[in-house]
C-alpha cells in the first residue's frame, strides 16, 4: 500500500521551504507603533458597529466584549461566558472562545487607526472555560508588515494574572472602506454608510494609515 504524502505547501500554496508560520511575523517586520490619535490608555474603546456578533451592544446573544486601549499596541478585554456560549454542558464552546480572541485582537484596529480583516486565526485551548466565567484577555500586535498586521492574545479564567484558558495568533491583513462596501450585504452597508460617525471613523483610518 502506498502512503499519501503530506502535503509540501502551507496555507496559501506556498512551498515548505518558504514555510514560517503564517502568523509569525518576518524577521523584517515593523515594530508595531501607537497611533498618534489612538484612545488612551485605559480608555474603553465601545463598540464598532453595534451589530457586531464580538461587541455589538445590539447582539443578545452575542460576546458584548469590552475592550480597553493598553499603554502599548495592546488592549485588554473582558468576556463573560453565558449558557447561550455553551459547547459542553456547562462549558463554553470552542468557537466562541476563537471569536472571543478574534474580537479582542481586532480591536486592536483603534490603536493602529487602522481597518483591518482576520486572514488567519490559530488557537490553543489550553483549559476549559465554565459558563459564567468572565475570560480576562490581553491582545497586542507583534509585528507589521505592509498590508499584515501579526497579533497575539491569551485568555486567562477569572482575573488577569489567573491561569492561561486560551492562547491565540493571528495575522489581520489591512483593508480599505471598499473592502465592506463591495462584499456586505446592501442593507446594512446602507445603514452603516449612513451612520456618521461609523463612516467618519474608517475614512479617518484611511487617510491617516
Ligand atoms: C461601512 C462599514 C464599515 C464597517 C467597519 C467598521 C470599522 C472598522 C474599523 C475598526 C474595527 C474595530 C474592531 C474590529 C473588531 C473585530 C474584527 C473581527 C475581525 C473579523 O473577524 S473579519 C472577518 C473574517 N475575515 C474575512 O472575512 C476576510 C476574508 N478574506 C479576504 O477578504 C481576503 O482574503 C483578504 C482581505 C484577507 C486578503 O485579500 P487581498 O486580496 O486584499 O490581499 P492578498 O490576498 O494579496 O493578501 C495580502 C497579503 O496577505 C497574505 N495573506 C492573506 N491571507 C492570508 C492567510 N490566510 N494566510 C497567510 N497569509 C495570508 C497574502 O499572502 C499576501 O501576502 P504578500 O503581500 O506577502 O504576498
Amino acid at each position: 500500500m502506498t502512503g499519501t504524502a503530506p502535503r509540501a505547501e502551507g496555507p496559501r500554496g506556498e512551498s515548505q521551504a518558504d514555510v514560517r508560520p503564517a502568523t509569525t511575523p518576518p524577521p523584517d517586520a515593523q515594530p508595531p507603533v501607537r497611533h498618534p490619535e489612538a484612545p488612551a490608555p485605559g480608555t474603553s474603546l465601545g463598540s464598532h458597529y453595534d451589530h457586531c456578533f464580538g461587541c455589538g451592544p445590539q447582539q443578545v446573544n452575542g460576546l458584548q466584549l469590552e475592550a480597553r486601549a493598553g499603554e502599548g499596541v495592546e488592549v485588554t478585554a473582558e468576556f463573560t461566558v453565558k449558557p447561550v456560549h455553551q459547547g459542553g454542558p456547562g462549558l463554553a464552546h470552542g468557537g466562541v472562545l476563537m471569536s472571543a480572541m478574534d474580537e479582542a485582537m481586532g480591536s486592536l484596529n483603534w490603536i493602529l487607526h487602522t481597518a483591518s480583516v482576520t486572514g488567519r486565526l490559530e488557537t490553543d485551548f489550553v483549559r476549559p472555560v465554565p459558563v459564567d466565567t468572565v475570560l480576562h484577555i490581553h491582545a497586542e500586535v507583534t509585528g507589521v508588515d505592509g498590508r499584515k498586521i501579526y497579533c497575539a492574545a491569551e485568555g486567562r479564567l477569572g482575573g488577569p494574572e489567573g491561569p492561561v484558558a486560551i492562547r491565540a495568533q493571528a495575522l489581520f491583513i489591512q483593508v480599505q472602506l471598499e473592502h465592506f462596501t463591495t462584499h456586505g450585504r446592501p442593507q446594512e452597508i446602507k445603514a452603516a454608510l449612513e451612520n456618521p460617525d461609523l463612516f467618519k471613523r474608517v475614512r479617518a483610518f484611511e487617510v491617516n494609515p
